[in-house]
């Protein structure tokens, strides 16, 4: 990896990641509560500011990671496919919306933790992490933490959530969920996660020593689960997804960009960020075509912000697809799981 310019992503990934933690934290702590509208600021933001844009570069990441030109016939091919697993993900949650929406929390922890691991191995440089065992491991904690953490702490709002995004093609299917809210349920999840992350955390101090990569690690997972524990699902996803997730992937994406990683060495993340946003621009564009298509196809005509939160997901969860599978095809490039 590019040494000063991954020196540079590190300290922008942590910088963002610790404003939006104490945005949210500061947040609740100065207001006794805080309405739908506000709470859904992030995720609204996220639209046009680097959660959508985000995934917008997947046509051109592998193409530059391979040092190989990007051509009309790669992107057909590229784009055929991107569009056939989104759209075959899109009639899924036509016919099965409750396990649509079950392997959405499925993917979005496999997607989220993959991105975690890739930054603590790739920007942070992290000593702690040998094994590819031990990198499965905190794949599971860090992708857990935001799906799993909000249904031990605030199961409303995610039964809320998760019926608002199902109601929207099968009103009768939402009970079928009501289960996984039960506070045994709960208990056993929050119990089991615990532990999880305590060997996850306690090998890599067994087999590193309280290093400072180790610390780094074991800071942002405790920072990251008191963010989920008190801020409530819909306003922390919102700022996690893009001033945590995104902003890691975004400079990945950057440091695979020849130009945009050399600017971010001389310092100057504006001419980095300003090549990715003129990346990003047509395909962001296209996403918000998908959005709009999923707002007039979805059963029932959305009509509430629960209703528009449903079809962004939604929207979130179809394209979270491909990109995954783009995202995977990086690490293997990366060789983040050799
Ligand atoms: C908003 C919200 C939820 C789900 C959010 C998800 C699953 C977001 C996934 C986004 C992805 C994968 C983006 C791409 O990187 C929950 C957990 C139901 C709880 C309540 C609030
Ligand atoms: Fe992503």
């Amino acid at each position: 990896m590019a040494g000063d310019a991954a020196d540079v992503a590190a300290s922008v990934s942590l910088v963002c990641g610790v404003v939006a933690l104490v945005t949210g934290v500061a947040l609740v702590t100065l207001f006794d509560s805080l309405p739908l509208s506000v709470q859904l600021v992030p995720l609204a933001v996220s639209v046009v500011v680097l959660g959508l844009p985000h995934g917008a570069v997947d046509h051109l990441v592998l193409p530059r990671v391979r040092e190989k030109p990007v051509s009309l016939r790669w992107l057909v091919g590229f784009g055929l496919g991107y569009l056939a697993l989104a759209a075959s993900y899109a009639i899924g949650w036509y016919l099965e919306p409750v396990l649509a929406f079950v392997g959405f929390i499925l993917l979005t922890i496999f997607h989220w933790g993959q991105g975690d691991v890739y930054a603590l191995v790739s920007i942070f440089d992290v000593d702690h992490l040998e094994t590819r065992f031990q990198r499965a491991l905190t794949l599971c904690v860090r992708g857990g933490i935001p799906m799993l953490v909000p249904l031990v702490a605030f199961p409303e709002q995610y039964a809320f959530v998760a019926t608002a995004v199902v109601e929207l093609f099968d009103p009768a299917a939402t009970s079928a969920l009501e289960p996984v809210f039960a506070p045994t349920v709960r208990a056993w999840v929050a119990v089991g996660f615990t532990a999880l992350v305590a060997v996850s955390l306690g090998w890599g101090l067994f087999q590193a020593g309280p290093s400072r990569s180790w610390a780094l690690d074991a800071g942002e997972t405790v920072g990251l689960v008191a963010f989920f524990a008190v801020v409530p699902p819909i306003l922390a996803i919102g700022l996690y997804f893009a001033f945590w997730h995104s902003v890691r992937h975004v400079l990945r994406t950057v440091l695979v960009d020849r130009p945009a990683a050399d600017a971010l060495e001389a310092g100057s993340l504006r001419t980095a960020l300003w090549r990715f946003t003129r990346d990003a621009a047509p395909l962001t564009a296209g996403a918000l075509v998908v959005l709009v298509g999923l707002a007039l196809a979805v059963p029932r005509t959305p009509a509430t912000l629960s209703d528009l939160l449903g079809v962004y997901l939604v929207c979130l969860a179809v394209l979270t697809l491909p990109h995954t599978v783009v995202v995977s095809l990086l690490d293997w490039e990366q060789r983040i799981w050799a």
